[in-house]
């Protein structure tokens, strides 16, 4: 793995978690203080960025999009044909490592979450042009270490990053508003997180045990004339549902936007 910030680190310790032999994974991290920190965290063997390209059968890139190009750059020499790249970077194609890199290394993109980090991650994956079906396989398994993996189309990667890559910020800042919402309604902070958390959580397990629509779902809380109803007229009247929209629009976009840098 090379970059081990707050999705490298998520990524390695669910590895840990999944009972990956710590003594087959090599984290590539310059700081001195960092590469302490992981080696105490995991008994992971922290190296150079070469050492873990040469090493390694499969590489996590998980830095940056604006430091791909570097690294790429860094460990182009010791790659080889038929060895496995797995980026988890925002908007970097397929194409932009392809084209720095040696002919025949395998690219695989994946798009993850933070929830990954209490293995409920949602990854999308989507293979390069000299990826086979156990390449595949293999990103697949490495991020099912720490959730649930999808298949996609690499053209759908920046919706997908504007969906649930960015999205559990979204679900956070409306968990904190809500939270926000109940303190001025007089509840302690500790009551209204509680409250919340619960709600969400419950919610959200509703949605995935039900199958239901969440339309149905709403409909059901919404009785006629009552509380809910007064709630929801005041999301439509300050336009939530196109807020939505023009924030998943912007994600993508910028998604867009940073393999340009
Ligand atoms: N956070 C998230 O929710 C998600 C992130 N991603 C993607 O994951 C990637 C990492 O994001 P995130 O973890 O949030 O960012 P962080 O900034 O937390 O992590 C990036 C890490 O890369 C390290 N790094 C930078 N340059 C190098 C280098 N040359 N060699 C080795 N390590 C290096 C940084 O080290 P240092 O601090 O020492 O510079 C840092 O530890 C991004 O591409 C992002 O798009 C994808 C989905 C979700
Ligand atoms: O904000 C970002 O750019 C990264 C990608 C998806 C989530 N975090």
């Amino acid at each position: 793995m090379i970059g081990a910030g707050v999705m490298g680190e998520t990524l390695l310790s669910g590895l840990v978690r999944a009972g990956r032999r710590v003594d087959q994974l090599l984290v590539g991290e310059k700081r001195e203080e960092r590469a302490a920190e992981l080696q105490e965290r995991y008994g992971v063997a922290v190296v150079s960025n070469l050492d873990a390209a040469t090493k390694a059968d499969t590489v996590a890139l998980v830095v940056k999009p604006q430091d791909m190009a570097d690294v790429l750059a860094e460990i182009s020499s010791v790659l080889r044909p038929g060895q496995l790249l797995v980026s988890l970077a925002a908007g970097i194609t397929t194409d932009f490592i392809e084209s720095r890199v040696p002919h025949g290394v395998a690219v695989v993109r994946v798009m993850p979450n933070t929830p990954a980090l209490v293995d409920q991650g949602m990854s999308a994956i989507s293979a390069g042009s000299h990826c086979d079906e156990e390449h595949l396989v293999e990103a697949e398994a490495l991020m099912a270490s720490v959730g649930k993996v999808v298949r996609v189309p690499e053209k759908q990667q920046d919706a997908v990053t504007a969906i649930s890559g960015s999205g559990p910020a979204y679900v956070f800042f409306v968990v904190e508003s809500m939270i926000e919402a109940g303190v001025h309604l007089g509840l302690p902070r500790s009551t209204a997180s509680e409250l919340v958390i619960q709600t969400l959580v419950g919610s959200a397990l509703m949605l995935r045990e039900t199958g239901e629509h969440p339309t149905v779902l709403r409909e059901q809380v919404t009785s006629p004339g009552g509380t809910t109803a007064a709630a929801l007229r005041e999301l439509e009247i300050h336009r939530v549902r196109a807020a939505f929209l023009a924030a998943l629009e912007a994600a993508r976009d910028r998604s867009r936007e940073l393999a340009g840098g």
